[in-house]
């Protein structure tokens, strides 16, 4: 019996998971890495970190797994999304850290941009808006900060990628120079009606042309590597994490919705084969490209969610570790008019205000940690509730259930008040492991692991439904309040 491997590298750390068949999980193994703050609003990895971290959990889930590289057949590659390194063709060596998605120090560059008449070409053509979340100006900003980079870039010598096709170059031993559609769709470079990059938004973001990956479908064989012991095992699918747990959710059909809570939250919905393009500053994205045919999605991407609870932890302390918050929020009956906007790297979806920052607002003299454990909870469901409305406005379509995924999940505290939030059932699945299982799928399938989408749907099983409980009167009071203390945090550091 064989085997898929997903590599999914994520914003904290590495993981590798060996899927079966059945997409059970046969094993897993997971390394965290360090996470740089060279400034106030700038986050770095080390790409060396990064590949070595990422192939050392590769073998050690092979082993734990029992198996060895003769019985993988195939790996599917899943990575944070608009991280961007640059690194010289002939050493391999990156010429700067990679630029993290969280990174703000493009926000001024956005700005111009914005200020110059850009912001319509940009979202027709690439789906996106222009925000420094976005891979583009981070690379930009290595072209014009790193001596000599651009014009080495030029003449050919340095590749860009996103953190995909720096694995990709590393597990090919430098042979492949190559991304796929939906890791292209983060870009602000590529135009996603076309399937391709846009000399325009090359020329307007001045980047070389001949720096850039080539593109190919997010289930392909692209090469294949000899890294893992037992011969060359195929490198046959690659997507951006949200991507991936879209699939790896089975949200294979138009108008079907899962969001992600990880470090931040990304709610995805399947648009079908047609580009929708956004009136409510939502993103339009690449959902996969499969045979040559891009399917699509609204995107919704909230900076921090389960970050909130790390800060809970690690910056005031209160908890020892994430899943403690839950007994701390229980430890009160309702959030005691406290809100927590948690907007420490700005504001995503819909907002789009990277000059935002967190604020605590309705502290009283009987404020406990209690309160600010449940508000920090609570501030996650209600980011999410904002951009619900966006999403069905957009797509014209109505949402019937949410499907869930990633570390807060496993909150029920969380799960419940989200579906109280959203009024429609939330649902969370046996195998939370969406993300690389979608990654698995995308390999499986062009290597015949698997048969096709149907085959992949029908695996998906639910593990607990969350119904919604609470009165629409008492969920309009609750959002009012979120939204006068949202409304308090925009702007505050004006550029
Ligand atoms: N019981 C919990 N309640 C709320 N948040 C949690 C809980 N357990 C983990 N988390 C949060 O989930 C996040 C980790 O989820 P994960 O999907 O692994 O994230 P990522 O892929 O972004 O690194 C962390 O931010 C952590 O604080
Ligand atoms: O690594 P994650 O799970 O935090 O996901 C990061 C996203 O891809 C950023 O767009």
């Amino acid at each position: 019996m064989k085997y898929v491997l997903a590599l999914d590298q994520g914003t904290t750390s590495s993981r590798a998971i060996v899927f079966d068949h059945a997409g059970q999980i046969k094993s897993i193994a997971q390394k965290e890495f360090r996470q740089i703050f060279p400034q106030l609003g700038w986050v770095e990895h080390d790409p060396n970190e990064i590949w070595s971290s990422q192939i050392g959990v590769a073998a050690e889930a092979i082993t734990r797994a029992g198996l060895s590289g003769r019985d993988i057949a195939a790996i599917g590659i899943t990575n944070q999304r608009e991280t961007t390194v640059v690194w010289d063709r002939r050493s391999g060596q990156p010429v700067y850290n990679a630029i993290v998605w969280q990174d703000r120090r493009t926000a001024g560059l956005c700005d111009e941009l914005r200020a110059a008449g850009h912001e319509a070409l940009f979202q027709r053509k690439t789906g996106l808006v222009l925000d420094a979340y976005l891979a583009g100006t981070k690379l930009r900003w290595i072209l014009d900060n790193v001596p000599d980079a651009r014009r080495r870039a030029e003449a050919g010598e340095l590749a860009f990628g996103t953190i995909d096709c720096w694995l990709l170059w590393k597990l090919s031993g430098g042979a492949l120079h190559a991304t796929d559609a939906t890791n292209a769709s983060r870009t602000l470079l590529f135009d996603i009606t076309q399937q391709a990059w846009d000399d325009e938004l090359l020329e307007i973001m001045q980047v070389p042309r001949a720096m850039l990956p080539e593109v190919r479908d997010s289930s392909a064989v692209y090469g294949d590597t000899d890294l893992l012991g037992g011969g060359r095992i195929p490198i046959a699918g690659v997507a951006g994490d949200q991507h991936a747990a879209l699939l790896g959710q089975a949200c294979t059909q138009r108008g079907m919705v899962k969001n992600t809570y990880g470090t931040g939250c990304f709610m995805l919905m399947n648009t079908g084969d047609t580009p929708i393009p956004s009136q409510n500053r939502l993103i339009t994205t690449t959902a996969w490209r499969i045979a040559g045919r891009p399917s699509y999605a609204l995107e919704g991407s909230i900076f921090i969610a389960g970050a909130v609870v790390q800060w809970l932890r690690d910056g005031l302390g209160i908890i020892s570790s994430s899943s403690e918050v839950e007994s701390l929020a229980a430890s009160v009956p309702d959030n005691g008019g406290v809100y927590l906007v948690p907007a420490f790297v700005g504001l995503g979806a819909p907002h789009w205000d990277p000059y935002a920052r967190g604020a605590i607002h309705g502290i009283t003299r009987g404020t406990t940690s209690g309160h600010l454990a449940r508000a920090a909870l609570e501030s996650i469901a209600y980011q999410v509730t904002d951009l619900i409305g966006a999403m069905q406005g957009d797509a014209g379509l109505t949402l019937n259930e949410l499907r869930v995924d990633g570390g807060a999940t496993a909150n029920d505290t969380l799960m419940q008040f989200q579906a109280d939030l959203l009024g429609v059932p939330v649902l969370r699945p046996k195998v939370t492991e969406t993300t690389a299982l979608g990654a698995a799928y995308l390999a499986g399938l062009a290597v015949g692991y698997w048969s096709g989408l149907d085959e992949i749907a029908a695996q998906w099983q639910v593990e607990r439904v969350f119904e919604p409980a609470m009165g629409r009167d008492q969920v309009d009071a609750l959002r009012g309040g979120w939204d006068r203390a949202v409304g308090r945090s925009k702007g505050w550091t004006q550029p």
